[in-house]
């Protein structure tokens, strides 16, 4: 007998969502389909409104399709310790340590106080900040608060990391270091990762696969696979010619989207 394939880590199918506030509707997503194999980096790339955040939002269960079907390992998702979810904006506890805040994410895991206080240790030491188990939010800098971010997030181990916009409020120079970062703890162990991003490079930098997003409606509109060799921290990706290759046809597909999308703020009719 032939073993049945293993479900994708997701799927989607044919899955819409509306939003109706004050009368109006507004279609967030419209028939989406695609799946995603366990262990793949997929980064979720397209202009403001394109339904990015919303599905990440189905991918966790806590929002339900109108039409179609989500599928985590081939079940409907529930949020767990099976789901990891990292945010722009941190969400630590102000008032708790980053060890605490780290601690937090593994309530509900069934590992008890001294097994939950060994694993926050041993990710917050994977992020770079065992000098810094007692330190409040408060006491750390935006890139060290998104590490705690990180390690809480890890910390379960789960299959799926849902990561919307992770960096985007960090400098610069922070947002470099983490996203080498995430690549290296992605490879250690890879979880699958569902990445959304506003930044072609970072999307170009980090991922197997691109899923470019239009809006109104948000819809699936190109899957654009990332050929370029890993790991990529010991060598100058951006410097390589396929990096640039991929920057320009991205860049030319979302600047086309934007100019002709009449509810765009850079709008050019004809
Ligand atoms: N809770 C909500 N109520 C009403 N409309 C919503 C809600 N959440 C999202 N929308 C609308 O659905 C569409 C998709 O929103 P979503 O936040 O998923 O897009 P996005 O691509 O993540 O945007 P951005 O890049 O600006 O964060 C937008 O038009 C948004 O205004």
């Amino acid at each position: 007998m032939v073993a049945a394939p293993a479900p994708a880590a997701v799927e989607l199918r044919n899955v819409s969502l509306s939003f109706v506030t004050s009368g109006a509707e507004v279609e967030a997503l419209r028939d989406l389909g695609f799946a995603v194999e366990r262990g793949r980096f997929v980064a979720i790339l397209g202009p403001s409104g394109c339904g990015k955040t919303t599905l990440l939002r189905l991918c966790d269960g806590l929002m339900q399709p109108d039409r179609g079907q989500v599928l985590v390992d081939g079940a409907a998702p529930a949020p767990g310790p099976e789901i990891g979810f990292v945010f722009q904006s941190f969400r630590l506890i102000p008032w708790e340590s980053a060890s605490r805040n780290v601690e937090f994410g593994l309530l509900g895991t069934g590992m008890d106080a001294v097994a939950r206080l060994e694993r926050a240790r041993h990710y917050l030491d994977l992020v770079g900040l065992s000098r810094f188990t007692d330190a409040r939010p408060a006491e750390l800098s935006g890139g060290m608060r998104q590490r705690v971010a990180l390690a809480r997030a890890l910390a379960p181990e789960p299959r799926l990391l849902l990561m919307d916009e992770p960096f985007a409020s960090l400098d610069a120079q922070s947002r470099e270091l983490m996203q080498l970062e995430l690549l290296r703890i992605w490879q250690a162990r890879t979880p699958t990762v569902l990445f959304v991003t506003h930044s072609v490079d970072e999307a170009i930098l980090l991922a197997d696969e691109i899923l470019l997003m239009a809006p109104r409606p948000g819809r699936l509109v190109e899957r654009v696979a990332i050929d370029l060799p890993r790991p990529r921290w010991d060598y100058d990706v951006r410097a390589d010619r396929r990096f640039i290759e991929l920057r320009s046809f991205l860049w030319q597909r979302l600047r086309e989207m934007v100019l002709s999308d009449p509810l765009s703020d850079f709008y050019q009719p004809g």
